[in-house]
């Protein structure tokens, strides 16, 4: 704590920052109510300010540039109008507490130092000249969070800046008063660590800006890498330290980066709704957030269904091992590989000589163009042409052979059919409709496409209106011609779509035994069980389903048929809980976002799926992706989120020694509760769960192993207390406080205040396989952990030093 002087001054000071920015709120205020009104007038009477004319030339051009004027004052306004709210959103968060460090700094050669304070967003006085808050992501501010007092430098595009730091202080604001101020000669002081992480559980995640550590700096400042790896232990601040790099790379390249073009990888969608607010709060537009799943369902469309990952997993972790488990856990394995992608990548090389499949197309029950037709039309272009052209090439072949068949289709006699059916009415009304369809189809223009592109539409349409009401005579003519067309419509759409080439024939083709596999793919490392991997794969497709697992290699090999369909307008990827995707994945990933840098972080020590990657290896295949030379490795070993005793008791759950260092926060040993029966349990966690409650911890979770071992928690739960439950399955979208039972997959990523692990006996968890399954659920507590126990214990606890826990 400082002394009464030092206080009184930084109280002063205080007191001068609120007044002005109050002062520059209230100046703003009718400004941005003034202006939003002016837009949605614009916006309103948009329509009215525009004659549409378009009946010349002449007028269409001078409604086109009318729309293009107008177009041009909204946005203008618009823009004005974003930034003034922007300003003025700024200083409304910075109100109730405007800064929370400061430090001085005297630069090499300069006679006196500077007072920097530090704050969500930068604040400058009222004529523009002194920074009175500066905003934690510029350049001068990164010394807070890198150095403690002595010598200090820090980064401007101009070079270094070299200095001396001769103060670090440390801020707790409340409502424009000062409740806290501490000086330190750490980095960032433990004291205000200490009381931040001694808080209970938030429904949402929360800002780390004031207390953001020296190596979680190096991860939101990193900007040179295109990959940058994190692997960090459980409770580590990856996530954290993502969203606060997320502000960063929007606040530095703010003129050149939109928040849309960063998309986060989440483990699950109920995760988007926990993480979602703290990019607001640092007053951040979102990114995108999605999940993989969601992402691969978007692009598989409604041709196959899906398997979902969760029930992947539930299937690895439920079933009893057997053949047919052992073949699907070595498929899992295998498709997730990058030697599975190079067989793809020789499949399709392959493909290029032989073995395409299509599918012809059918009209009526007839069959128009034979998929043998396509074929050897498809063989018959150049070999040295890609195959994603040459199937544009048979497209467009296929659409010129449609034009021709329709031609010949016209003067079929269910056409004649369909004609005679046509009463008087009916057929003037067709005529009717025809006559309004071509001109509207004729006539369509956009006034977003190029202008000269119009003008040509336009001149086009004109020129066509002679004909349009010159056909009186051939009316029978049009109308064969429009129904065929319109009958035809599909198939040319289906065309276009590339329906016709079999893609999923061709995956299942890949799935042949083990002489045809080689000879496709040249593959040599084929997985053990591999007849019995086919026979699953193909069993699923036939179903027109897909194992999660095949999910990216079928949209892979797809792509290699087909085309890729990369986003280029996306800057950066963020991977969180990055373990449990695949390498083949993590290519996938890169060949879609080409311009892209991809952020991934992740521990090993919870990777549940069967697909893992290993992340911070220096052979992985995580680090090949990009190459050595163009990737950052950060490894964080200090564990914020739990206290010291299940920091130290967790740790010793995996035998292999990860780095994990506890931040020196106690509390009470984790609790080994041993019972006899599930009703002497559900009466101890009811009981718990009120003593818990009453301590005055609001966000509890009670973790199963499954989904169904959930449902028998919370029924058990739920009638023995009373007590109000919330069940968390795969589709639950919000987190939010409270008592929750949930599986522990869908508890990665998040914190609870106490964790209550339901059946830790060995009958649960038990293979080596839930190791780190059961390591997930208990590092998800921050307070407490309890664990319940109806007969023996799990190995993974009896492994550890009886003197890391309690038993009741
Ligand atoms: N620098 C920090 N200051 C204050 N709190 C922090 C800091 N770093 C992390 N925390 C807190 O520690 C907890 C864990 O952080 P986070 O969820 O980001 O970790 P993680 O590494 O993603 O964990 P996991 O892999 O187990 O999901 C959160 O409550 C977070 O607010």
């Amino acid at each position: 704590m400082i002394d009464a002087n030092d206080w009184n001054q930084e109280q002063e000071r205080l007191d001068l920052v609120t007044e002005s920015l109050q002062s520059r709120i209230a100046e703003l205020e009718p400004e941005v109510s003034g202006l939003r009104g002016q837009v949605v007038d614009i916006r309103k009477r948009f329509w009215e300010e525009v004659t549409v004319n378009t009946s010349t030339f002449d007028d269409f051009e001078e409604t086109f540039y009318s729309i293009k004027q107008q177009e041009a004052v909204l946005s203008e306004r618009e823009r004005s109008h974003r930034q003034r709210m922007l300003r003025w959103k700024n200083m409304k968060r910075l109100l109730p507490s405007p800064y929370f460090g400061r430090i001085d700094f005297q630069e090499d050669g300069l006679s006196f130092s500077e007072q920097i304070y530090i704050g969500v967003s930068s604040f400058v006085d009222e004529d523009g000249m002194n920074f009175l808050v500066y905003d934690w992501r510029t350049p001068i501010a990164s010394m807070y969070y890198d150095y403690s007092p002595g010598a200090a430098e820090y980064e401007t595009p101009g070079g270094q800046i070299m200095g001396t730091m001769l103060l670090k202080r440390q801020y707790q604001i409340r409502d424009g008063q000062l409740r806290n101020v501490f000086d330190t000669s750490l980095t960032i002081g433990d004291e205000l660590l200490q009381q931040v992480l001694g808080k209970g559980a938030d429904a949402q995640m929360k800002s780390i800006v004031a207390t953001i550590q020296k190596e979680q700096n190096a991860i939101i400042r990193n900007d040179k890498s295109p990959m940058l790896i994190v692997q960090g232990a459980a409770g580590s601040g990856k996530t954290s330290a993502a969203l606060q790099r997320v502000a960063y790379l929007l606040y530095k390249h703010r003129d050149r980066l939109k928040a849309d073009q960063i998309i986060l990888f989440s483990p699950n969608p109920m995760f988007n709704s926990y993480v979602s607010t703290v990019l607001p709060e640092l007053g951040e537009e979102n990114m995108q957030q999605t999940t993989f799943q969601e992402y691969l369902a978007y692009w598989l469309g409604s041709t196959l269904r899906l398997e979902d990952p969760f029930d992947q997993i539930e299937y690895v972790l439920t079933t009893k091992p057997t053949q047919g488990y052992e073949a699907r856990l070595n498929g899992i394995k295998y498709k997730g590989s990058e030697a599975f992608l190079r067989s793809l990548q020789s499949y399709a090389q392959w493909l290029g000589k032989e073995g395409m499949l299509f599918r012809g197309i059918h009209f009526q029950d007839r069959e128009l163009i034979t998929a043998e037709q396509m074929k050897l039309q498809f063989y018959s272009y150049d070999n040295s042409i890609r195959l994603a052209n040459r199937v544009v090439l048979l497209k467009e072949w296929l659409l010129r052979e449609l034009a021709s068949l329709e031609r010949k289709e016209q003067e079929e006699l269910w056409v004649q059919d369909e004609l005679d059916y046509l009463d008087n009415e009916q057929y003037a009304e067709v005529y009717n409709l025809l006559l309004k369809k071509y001109q509207r189809e004729e006539a369509v223009f956009d006034f977003t496409n190029q202008y000269v592109e119009d003008y040509g539409d336009f001149r086009e349409q004109e020129q066509g209106e002679e004909n349009v009401f010159d056909f009186t005579g051939q009316e029978e003519a049009l109308l064969r011609q429009m129904i065929v067309k319109e009958r035809f419509k599909p198939l040319r759409r289906d065309v276009k779509r590339l329906m016709f080439v079999d893609v999923i024939g061709l995956y299942d083709q890949l799935f042949s035994d083990e002489t045809d596999y080689r000879m496709m793919t040249n593959e040599t490392e084929i997985p053990g069980q591999w007849a019995e991997i086919c026979m699953q794969t193909k069993e699923k497709l036939i179903q027109l389903e897909l194992f999660y697992e095949d999910a990216t290699p079928f949209l892979y090999l797809k792509e290699l048929i087909e085309g890729t369909r990369m986003n280029t307008e996306v800057r950066h990827i963020f991977v969180d809980e990055g373990q449990d995707y695949s390498p083949f994945q993590y290519s996938f990933l890169k060949r879609l976002f080409p311009r892209a840098r991809m952020t991934v972080l992740g521990d090993f020590g919870q990777a549940i799926f069967a697909q893992a990657t290993n992340l911070h290896e220096e052979d992985s295949p995580l680090v090949r992706l990009y190459g050595k030379d163009e990737t950052s490795l950060i490894n964080l070993v200090r564990s914020y989120r739990s206290t010291q005793e299940i920091v130290t008791f967790t740790k010793s759950l995996l035998p292999w020694g990860e780095e994990i260092v506890p931040f020196e926060r106690s509390g009470g040993k984790p609790l080994l509760k041993k019972t006899d029966s599930s009703e002497e349990r559900a009466k101890r966690i009811s009981e718990d769960l009120a003593v818990l409650k009453a301590e005055g911890f609001d966000s509890i979770a009670v973790i199963t192993k499954t989904s169904d071992e959930s449902r028998e928690a919370y029924e058990a739960l739920t009638s023995q207390s009373g007590e109000a439950l919330r069940l968390i399955t795969k589709e639950t979208l919000t987190f939010e406080k409270g008592v929750v039972v949930i599986p522990a997959y869908l508890a990665k990523g998040v914190e609870f205040d106490a964790v209550l692990i339901y059946d830790a006996s060995s009958q649960v968890y038990n293979r080596e396989s839930e190791r780190k399954l059961f390591y997930t659920a208990c590092t998800r507590a921050m307070h407490r952990l309890l664990l319940y126990t109806i007969g023996e214990c799990t190995p993974f606890i009896q492994e550890t030093s009886t003197n890391l826990y309690e038993v009741e």
